[in-house]
């Protein structure tokens, strides 16, 4: 896998322990494992997918009382697993029965082999397996959602709903002073659910990103969740500032809530199919959901909504429980022996992501990184033991190091030559959704100075997708560059009428010459980083990709080859918010169209990617997307 974890299985005994075990027997007082009488009530509000934007979803809804709200979820609970809950941790749960494991298709056409996407399977989804950067992007890119036709989703919606999703705790003066940055509290929610923090341990790789950013020219910026993003700067993190734990979906939402009697949720519930009421004979009609056939066990169970069924399966699962329940393009309906109900040929069309690559450097032999972790079980059960007393350890690290960067930035002088193939590609495409890909055109062209093309990252260890060069017992930092405005658009489709078979997700990776552009530049731009004065202590070689990488044939066959390009884990615009006749699968409301009460409130909603890590958008998403279902009960 591409994302390693970094602490051995010496650190894992000593973790959270016993402590724990009076908040896991009282969080638990609220899930139900009995299917049956689940299924045996009816629901105001059945909830399909109890991930990041579910949970949020389903803890508004229940919020006043007056509703009652039904989860299924496919997953399993990971209440109190250190595995999920200590944030040094991040990717340790990568490829355990926490995640799908899913994997692209090969590419013949772009010479992309099959890739690694994880995408979390618990309570609490995606957000219990991310790195937890908890960012925002700019101002005109959520803007572009309204423009795209989806009055009221732009910055001002967005911006505060995000803020209702989180509860920000200023760091101490010492973690500021060593993060190099000036703190403006007011950009962040002081009453939603998730907690949000900075990291208390401020590593060596930390310490120099922001100095070393700015000998290269990219300023400061003390306030990247404020509407302009780009600029390098230190994020925080949903940490939970009381105990230094991962603040995901299902302690922010969920479990402080469990108690609600209208509120249930079913783990290891696999959502196959949603039900269709029989009436309505005119093609025309709007069709009404009844419910979901849902399994468990083995077992087959149908549970009623008397209002809605709300989608949050994600950008993966969302589009395939549609076409699972008839909802999609024909020809791909059929093939998989689904008979139609709805036709709409964009579902599962337009998906987009991010991608990212890296320079990793050997550090001077006596640098601590994550990477001790590994090596040295001393340092490893000290680590454990001052984390689970409560101390400053390596164990609360993550990855604070981000900057954003514009097309100029990256590109210099190359800028308008990598415009014009961007400009001559998108001519090409006939897609419904084309008015995206302008949008993009838009931003390259419009601002150039603004909107960031490209995420610059600092990891502070060995972070690369190959595993060549790596020794064991040396440490590493790696920097990675994620491109943020693919013009590739992929697609993501059932294959079978199984909902346990993956459905075939193709995300077209380096399909155009722009893409390709940004992200060989990208590479150069790392190696910039690591060769100023402040990682000077990262003089052991280039490991990834390699010193004899030069050109831009040798880097982009490195981008192509195996390991050379990771998923950024941000798949998104699968079940796009735009007009039908434009790509579109659900209106500005959420509403499926064709439907009188389904919605798709999660990632998959986004029509057009930002410059940001998603999470707290998907939180926006969800906070706005309950707001709308409240004001229609
Ligand atoms: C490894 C990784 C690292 C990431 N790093 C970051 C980061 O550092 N910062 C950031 O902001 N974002 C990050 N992301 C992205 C972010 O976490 C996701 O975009 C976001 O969590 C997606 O939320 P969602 O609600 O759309 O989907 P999810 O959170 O994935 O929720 C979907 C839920 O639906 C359930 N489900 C699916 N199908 C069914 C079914 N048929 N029946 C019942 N349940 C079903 C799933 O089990 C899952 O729980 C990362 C993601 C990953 C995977």
């Amino acid at each position: 896998l591409s994302a390693p974890s970094f602490s051995g299985d010496s650190a894992y005994e000593l973790r959270l322990a016993a402590r724990r075990q009076q908040d896991i027997d009282l969080a638990r007082r609220g899930t139900t494992h009995d299917a049956k009488a689940f299924a045996s009530k009816s629901y105001d509000y059945i909830v399909v997918g109890g991930g990041t934007a579910g949970l949020a979803v389903a803890a508004r809804l229940s919020e006043s009382g007056k509703y009652t709200v039904g989860v299924l979820e496919a997953g399993l609970d990971g209440y109190g697993d250190p595995l999920n809950d200590i944030p040094g941790e991040f990717g340790a749960n990568l490829g355990t029965k926490y995640d799908y494991n899913y994997t692209t298709e090969a590419n013949s056409e772009t010479g992309v082999g099959a890739l690694g996407w994880p995408r979390g399977r618990v309570v609490g989804g995606s957000s219990a397996l991310n790195f937890l950067v908890w960012d925002a992007a700019s101002t005109h890119e959520y803007d572009a959602w309204e423009e795209l036709g989806n009055p009221g989703w732009n910055w001002e919606t967005m911006d505060k709903y995000m803020r209702k999703a989180e509860n920000f705790t200023a760091p101490t003066a010492r973690v500021e002073k060593l993060l190099d940055t000036e703190v403006v509290e007011s950009n962040y929610g002081s009453n939603g659910p998730t907690q949000v923090s900075f990291t208390r341990y401020v590593s060596k790789q930390v310490q120099n990103w922001i100095p070393a950013l700015k000998t290269l020219g990219i300023a400061g910026n003390d306030e990247p969740l404020a509407g302009k993003n780009v600029g390098a700067s230190v994020q925080p993190a949903n940490i939970n500032a009381r105990n230094f734990t991962r603040s995901y979906s299902a302690p922010a939402y969920y479990y402080p809530n469990q108690g609600r009697k209208n509120l249930a949720l079913l783990p290891n519930a696999v959502v196959q199919h949603l039900n269709w009421a029989t009436s309505g004979k005119s093609k025309s009609d709007q069709k009404t959901a009844t419910g979901v056939t849902f399994e468990n066990g083995g077992k087959y169970y149908n549970v009623t909504a008397k209002k809605e069924v709300i989608i949050s399966g994600g950008a993966v699962n969302s589009p395939q429980i549609l076409e699972l329940s008839g909802v999609g393009k024909k020809s791909v309906l059929k093939a998989a022996g689904i008979t139609p109900v709805i036709e709409n040929d964009n579902v599962g069309e337009n998906l987009q992501d991010h991608t990212y690559s890296y320079v990793t450097l050997k550090v001077e032999s006596g640098t601590t990184t994550l990477d001790s972790l590994k090596w040295n079980t001393t340092f490893a059960s000290q680590q454990a033991a001052l984390y689970a007393a409560g101390k400053v350890s390596i164990l609360d690290e993550t990855v604070p190091s981000i900057a954003y960067i514009s097309a100029k930035t990256l590109l210099g002088n190359k800028t308008d030559a990598a415009i014009k193939k961007a400009v001559s590609y998108v001519k090409t495409v006939d897609a419904p959704y084309k008015a995206t890909l302008q949008k993009q055109i838009d931003f390259l062209q419009k601002y150039p100075d603004t909107i960031s093309q490209m995420e610059l990252i600092g990891v502070d260890g060995y972070f690369a997708g190959v595993a060549s060069g790596f020794e064991a017992g040396n440490n590493y930092i790696t920097f990675l560059s994620a491109s943020q405005h693919l013009l590739a658009r992929g697609s993501v489709h059932i294959n079978s009428k199984n909902p346990s078979v993956q459905p075939t997700i193709q995300p077209n990776y380096y399909n155009n010459e722009f893409d390709s552009t940004v992200a060989i530049e990208a590479i150069r731009m790392l190696r910039k980083i690591g060769n100023t004065k402040e990682y000077d202590y990262a003089n052991g070689g280039e490991i990834v990709p390699g010193s004899d990488v030069q050109t831009d044939a040798e880097i982009l066959a490195f981008l192509k080859g195996t390991g050379g390009t990771t998923t950024e884990y941000h798949p998104c615009a699968s079940v796009s918010m735009l007009p039908q006749n434009k790509g579109g699968v659900v209106s500005p409301k959420l509403v499926v169209y064709g439907t009188k009460n389904v919605r798709v409130i999660d990632a998959s909603i986004i029509p057009l990617h930002v410059s940001a890590h998603i999470q707290r958008t998907t939180l926006g998403v969800a906070e706005y997307g309950s707001k709308l279902v409240l004001d229609d009960a």
